[in-house]
C-alpha cells in the first residue's frame, strides 16, 4: 500500500484506534502516555506517534486547525484502517457555568462549517457513537456532556453575536473539528467521540485562553490531562469486534 498523500502513512498491523488532537504539539503530551512510543511522520500539520497503552496500540495525530484539514486526515486514516477515533482537543465555553480546564463531552454537535455540507446536507445530525459516550461518562461523570458548536473561525465582525445566539439554544462549547469528526466518522462508519478541554470561559478573552493553553497554564494542563487519560480509557475499552456501532 502506497502513502497516504497527507498523514504519509500506511496501514500498520493491529492498529485501528486514533486520537487526534488539533495542535501538533500536543501529539508530543499524549507520547508521553504511551509505552515504547515511535514517532512516525511530521508532514504539514500531521505529526503522528504510534505507541501502546494497556497492551493496546493507538496512533495519536493532528489534524491542524479547522474541517478541511480534519476531513483529510479522517479520510486518510480510514484508508489505513482506522475504525475508532477520539478527538482530544480544546474548546471555548458557551455558557457561563463551566470554568477553565473542565471537559466538554459532545454528545451532538452543530455543523456551523462549510465542509461537512459538502459531503451531506446539514440535516443530517453530528452525533458520537453511543457505546463510547455512555462509557465516557461512567467513566467522567462530573463532565460537561451536551451539544456543541463547530465553527470556521473566530475573527468575523458577527462573531460574538453569533456565540451569543448559539448559547442561548443551550450549546456548551466550540470547536472546529467536532463537527466533522462526527459527521464523516458517521460516513464511514467509524467510531467517534469528542473530548474538548475548556480554555475560553464564556464571553471572555479568546486571546488570553487560548495563550494560557499554549504556555501550559496549570488550569488548562489539568484538563487536558484528563482529557488524555479518559480518551485513554475509553479506547482501551472499546472492544468492537468489527461492528461500527
Ligand atoms: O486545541 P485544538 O484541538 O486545536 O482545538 C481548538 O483550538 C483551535 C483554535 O484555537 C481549533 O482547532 C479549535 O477546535
Ligand atoms: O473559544 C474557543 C477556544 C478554542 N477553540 C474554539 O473553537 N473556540
Amino acid at each position: 500500500m502506497e502513502k497516504q498523500a497527507h498523514i504519509q502513512l500506511t496501514k500498520m498491523e493491529h492498529v485501528t484506534k486514533a486520537i487526534i488532537v488539533g495542535d501538533p504539539k500536543r501529539v508530543d503530551t499524549v507520547k508521553k502516555y504511551l509505552n515504547s512510543p515511535i514517532d512516525l511522520t511530521f508532514n504539514r500539520e500531521f505529526k503522528s506517534v504510534v505507541g501502546i497503552y494497556e497492551g493496546e496500540n493507538i496512533l495519536v495525530i493532528s489534524t491542524g486547525i479547522g474541517a478541511p484539514s480534519t476531513a483529510i486526515a479522517i479520510e486518510e486514516l480510514s484508508d489505513i484502517g482506522i475504525e475508532t477515533i477520539i478527538r482530544v482537543g480544546s474548546c471555548g465555553a458557551m455558557q457561563k457555568d463551566i470554568p477553565l480546564g473542565e471537559l466538554v463531552i459532545s454528545t451532538g454537535v452543530v455543523r456551523d462549517e462549510g465542509l461537512t455540507k459538502k459531503y451531506v446536507p446539514a440535516d443530517f445530525p453530528g452525533v458520537p457513537t453511543l457505546s463510547l459516550l455512555a462509557h465516557a461518562k461512567e467513566l467522567s461523570p462530573h463532565s460537561h456532556f451536551g451539544i456543541t458548536r463547530s465553527h470556521d473561525g473566530f475573527y468575523m465582525a458577527d462573531n460574538a453575536e453569533t456565540e451569543r445566539f448559539w448559547s442561548d439554544f443551550g450549546i456548551l462549547g466550540g470547536d472546529m473539528e467536532t463537527s466533522t469528526l462526527y459527521v464523516l466518522g458517521a460516513l464511514k462508519g467509524m467510531r467517534t467521540l469528542a473530548i474538548l478541554n475548556n480554555v475560553v470561559l464564556f464571553e471572555a478573552d479568546l486571546n488570553e485562553g487560548v495563550n494560557n493553553l499554549v504556555n501550559e497554564a496549570e488550569v488548562v494542563a489539568q484538563g487536558e490531562k484528563e482529557s488524555i487519560e479518559l480518551a485513554l480509557k475509553l479506547l482501551r475499552g472499546d472492544t468492537h469486534n468489527g461492528s461500527t456501532k
